[in-house]
C-alpha cells in the first residue's frame, strides 16, 4: 500500500519560509511592479505608444486589486482566455482551481493553498494584468532588473569567460582526469549561479561579486548531496551519438551565462550530441529567463572586447546554426508540479522522454521536482519525484526555501546544527543525480 503524501509547503503554516514569502516576500516584487509602471508610464509610452502609458493606469489598479487580496487571504482568482497568446494556459489555470475546490470543498486562498500554486499563480497574474491591455503586451516589468544584474556581474562574467576560453582550447590535449575535473568545475560554477536569483531577495540587487573560480574549493564542503563522480561516470557511458542534454535554465544574468559556460565544455569535451535549452514563455519569479533574455545577453556579450565577445559571438553561431536549440513550453510557468507534467503538460513530457539527460537548475525547478511537499529529508529522490521519469535528470540547485531530499538519515540535524537557516539562504548546494537505474 502506498504511503500518504507529506501535506505541500504552504502559507498556513504561520512563522514558516512560504507563510513570509506570502505575507512579506511577494507583496514586495508587486509593489515594486506597481510603483515601476507608475513612474515610467511616460517613458513606457515612448516605447509602447501613448495607449501603453493610458494602460499603466489600469494594470496598476489590476495589480493593486491583486496585492489587496493576497494581504487580505480573499480567494485566487480564474484566469480570462487569452485567444491571441499561443502560450494562453488559462485552461490548465482554471482547471486546477476547479480540481482544488472540488478536492477541499473551498476555494483556493493565498496563505490557506499551497505555497507553490499560489507563488505561481501570481507571476500568471501579473502578465494577465499586463496582457489586458493590449499595448502592454510584450512589457516584461522585471527586465530591466535582469539587464542590471547581468551588467553588475560583468567582471566576474569576464573571469569565468577567460576560464573557459583557455579550458576549451586545452581540453583535446588532456586525460581523462583532468577533462573530468574541467567538466565538473562549471557544473560547480552553474550551481554557485543559482544563488543570483532575483525573487529570494524580493527584487533587491543580486549579482556574482569577484571571481566564482577562486571559491569553489572553499564552497564544496557546502554542497550537501554531490553526484559528481556519478555524473561523470553516466555522460561519459552515454554511447557517442547519443547525448542528446536538455538544460531547463533557471535565472538570466551571472547564472545563465555560467549555464552557457558550462554548456560549451560539454560541447567542446564532445560530451553531446545535441543541446536544448529550455526557457520561460512569460516573465516569471522575477529573473528567470526569457527566450527575449538569452537572446539579449548573447547579443550584449558579443559587443564586449576580449575573449567575451569572442565566445558570445560562438554562442550566438550556435544559436543560429541549430547546435544550441531554444525551446518554449507554457506547462513551465503553470502552477503544476512535474508528476501532473504527463497529464497537463503531455507534449513536453514526450519530448523530454527522448533526452540522454534533463539538467533542471534552480529552486523553482527542484520544487516542481519533489511536488513542493514537506519531505522528511532523508527521503529518496527518486520517491520524492512520484513517477516523473521522462529521462535520467539532474538537478543543480541552491536550497531557497523548497523541500531537500535524499540526504543521509542524521545529515539535516547536523547542518541545521551548524545554520539554522541553511535551507533557505543559497548558502548549500545540489548536484543531485536520478537515473533510474
Ligand atoms: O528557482 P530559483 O530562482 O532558484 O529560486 C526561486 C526562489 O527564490 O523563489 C522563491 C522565493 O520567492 C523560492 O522558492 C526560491 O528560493
Ligand atoms: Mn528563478
Amino acid at each position: 500500500m502506498d504511503l500518504p503524501l507529506p501535506p505541500p509547503l504552504s502559507g498556513n503554516n504561520v512563522g514558516s519560509f512560504a507563510y513570509l514569502t506570502v505575507k512579506d516576500r511577494l507583496p514586495v516584487i508587486l509593489t515594486r511592479v506597481i510603483d515601476y509602471l507608475h513612474r515610467e508610464r511616460t517613458s513606457l509610452g515612448s516605447r509602447y505608444g501613448m495607449a501603453a502609458q493610458e494602460g499603466c493606469k489600469e494594470v496598476v489598479g489590476r495589480l493593486s486589486q491583486m496585492k489587496n487580496e493576497m494581504q487580505t487571504n480573499k480567494d485566487l482568482q480564474l484566469l480570462q482566455a487569452q485567444p491571441t497568446n499561443p502560450h494562453d494556459d488559462s485552461e490548465l489555470w482554471n482547471h486546477q482551481f476547479e480540481s482544488y475546490v472540488s478536492e477541499h470543498e473551498v476555494t483556493p486562498k493565498w496563505f490557506t493553498a499551497s505555497w507553490l500554486y499560489v507563488e505561481c499563480h501570481m507571476y500568471a497574474r501579473i502578465h494577465e494584468a499586463l496582457f489586458l491591455c493590449n499595448a502592454l503586451r510584450e512589457f516584461d516589468p522585471f527586465e530591466e532588473q535582469k539587464q542590471k544584474s547581468l551588467e553588475d556581474s560583468l567582471p566576474a562574467i569576464e573571469a569565468l569567460i577567460e576560464k573557459v576560453s583557455t579550458t576549451c582550447t586545452t581540453l583535446s590535449s588532456q586525460t581523462q582526469d583532468q577533462l573530468k575535473q574541467h567538466v565538473l568545475t562549471f557544473f560547480e560554477v552553474s550551481l554557485w549561479g543559482n544563488r543570483c536569483d532575483l525573487s529570494l531577495s524580493g527584487g533587491d540587487e543580486r549579482f556574482q561579486e569577484g571571481d566564482v573560480l577562486l571559491s569553489l574549493e572553499k564552497l564544496r564542503n557546502k554542497i550537501i548531496v554531490n553526484d559528481s563522480n556519478m555524473l561523470w561516470q553516466f555522460l561519459t557511458s552515454l554511447p557517442e551519438d547519443q547525448r542528446d542534454i536538455v538544460l531547463v535554465v533557471d535565472n538570466a544574468g551571472f547564472e545563465l551565462v555560467s549555464d552557457l559556460c558550462l554548456l560549451t565544455v560539454l560541447m567542446e569535451a564532445g560530451l553531446t550530441t545535441s543541446l536544448t535549452i529550455h526557457t520561460k514563455t512569460r516573465p516569471w519569479f522575477v529573473s528567470d529567463t526569457m527566450e527575449t533574455d538569452l537572446r539579449w545577453t548573447v547579443d550584449k556579450l558579443r559587443s564586449h572586447p576580449g575573449h567575451v565577445g569572442q565566445v558570445a559571438a560562438k554562442w550566438s553561431s550556435y544559436l543560429s546554426d541549430g547546435r544550441w536549440k531554444i525551446c518554449n513550453n507554457k506547462f513551465w510557468t503553470t502552477g503544476h508540479d512535474f508528476s501532473e507534467m504527463s497529464k497537463f503538460g503531455g507534449d513536453l513530457y514526450s519530448q523530454l522522454s527522448k533526452a540522454s539527460l534533463i539538467i533542471f537548475k534552480g529552486d523553482l525547478n527542484y520544487r516542481k521536482l519533489t511536488g513542493d511537499l514537506e519531505w522528511p529529508t532523508d527521503t529518496k529522490f527518486e520517491d520524492a519525484l512520484q513517477g516523473f521519469r521522462p529521462a535520467p535528470l539532474l538537478a543543480v540547485r541552491t536550497a531557497k526555501g523548497g523541500p531537500v531530499v535524499g540526504l543521509l538519515p542524521d545529515q539535516g540535524k547536523d547542518i541545521y546544527s551548524v545554520d539554522k537557516d541553511w535551507n533557505t539562504t543559497g548558502d548549500y548546494g545540489m548536484i543531485q543525480l536520478c537515473t533510474f537505474s
